[in-house]
């Protein structure tokens, strides 16, 4: 096995007076000089490589680090966009809701029942059974108002909604036409069905009381009619609409039926 001589070894060797005459000794002073410049030429570039190793790691470093506040920075963009994007779509959804519906009653208005009108036309031309329209209105409501108020006016007008509602079956529609007038769609219902609903709801009306008292409150007109096939559904409304016109006219409380 052999062991390098140490640096001190060395010098010790070279500067050995017993030595001096070895003619071995330049060439052995010339070979430690250059081991030496071999590795202090090493050691730098060592030191240089150390340096660069620590300047790249502290780069990456600073990129990870840079890397993840972005990261974290487009995460939050995203959720707060999600929730913006959830926020619009139920707006939007609000918006079409309260496009369609009355805001006093949450009944479907009038644009919302002429475009069921227009889908039962669509089944009528396709052979199914014709609708009926009945025009529903309160009797006297003026005066309600005039006795309790505007306000009291306008719950009753909720309580009639939704005692209209109760009667009707779920593809009925009901609709506040405008004021205290409502409009009933009833889908493939010939006049003798239709009739005997509006007869259940002029008689829930009429067991409406206000705030316990049991005095009846309020009455309602009503004018019936079934679409005619091919017929202008403008000329189906006028028709319901005059009849209610009728019982207005032959004392309210009552159905008018104008069958075409
Ligand atoms: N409180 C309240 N009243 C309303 C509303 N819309 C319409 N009205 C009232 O309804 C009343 C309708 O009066 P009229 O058209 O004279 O009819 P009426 O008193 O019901 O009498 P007839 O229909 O002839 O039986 C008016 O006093 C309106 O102010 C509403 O949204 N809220």
């Amino acid at each position: 096995m052999t062991s390098r001589l140490s640096d001190r070894e060395l010098e010790q060797l070279l500067s050995d007076p017993a030595q001096q005459n070895n003619p071995l000794l330049p060439v052995l002073q010339q070979l430690l000089e250059r081991d030496r410049e071999q590795r202090e030429r090493l050691e730098r570039l060592l030191r240089i490589s150390d340096c660069s190793y620590d300047m790249a790691r502290s780069q990456t470093h600073d990129l990870l680090h840079q890397y993840d506040r972005q990261l974290r920075r487009l995460e939050k963009i995203t959720r707060i966009s999600d929730r913006y994007q959830r926020s619009l779509l139920e707006l939007n959804e609000e918006l079409k809701k309260a496009a369609l519906r009355d805001p006093l009653t949450g009944l479907a208005n009038r644009r919302l029942l002429m475009e069921r009108v227009r889908e039962e036309l669509d089944r009528c031309r396709r052979g199914r059974a014709p609708f009926s329209l009945v025009m529903l209105d309160a009797d006297h409501f003026k005066r309600i108002n005039d006795v309790f108020g505007h306000d009291t006016g306008d719950r009753v007008l909720c309580m009639l909604a939704d005692t209209i509602s109760r009667q009707l079956r779920g593809y009925d529609l009901c609709a506040r036409w405008g004021g205290e007038e409502f409009m009933l769609l009833l889908p493939e219902t010939g006049l003798d069905q239709a009739s005997a609903l509006v007869k259940r709801v002029m008689q829930a009306v009429r067991s409406l009381t206000l705030d316990g008292d049991s005095a009846s409150l309020l009455s309602v007109s009503a004018g019936l009619t079934c679409y005619q096939p091919d017929e202008d559904v403008d000329l189906t409304i006028n028709r319901a609409d005059g009849a209610l016109i009728q019982a207005k006219n032959n004392g309210r409380d009552r159905l008018m039926v104008v069958p075409h």
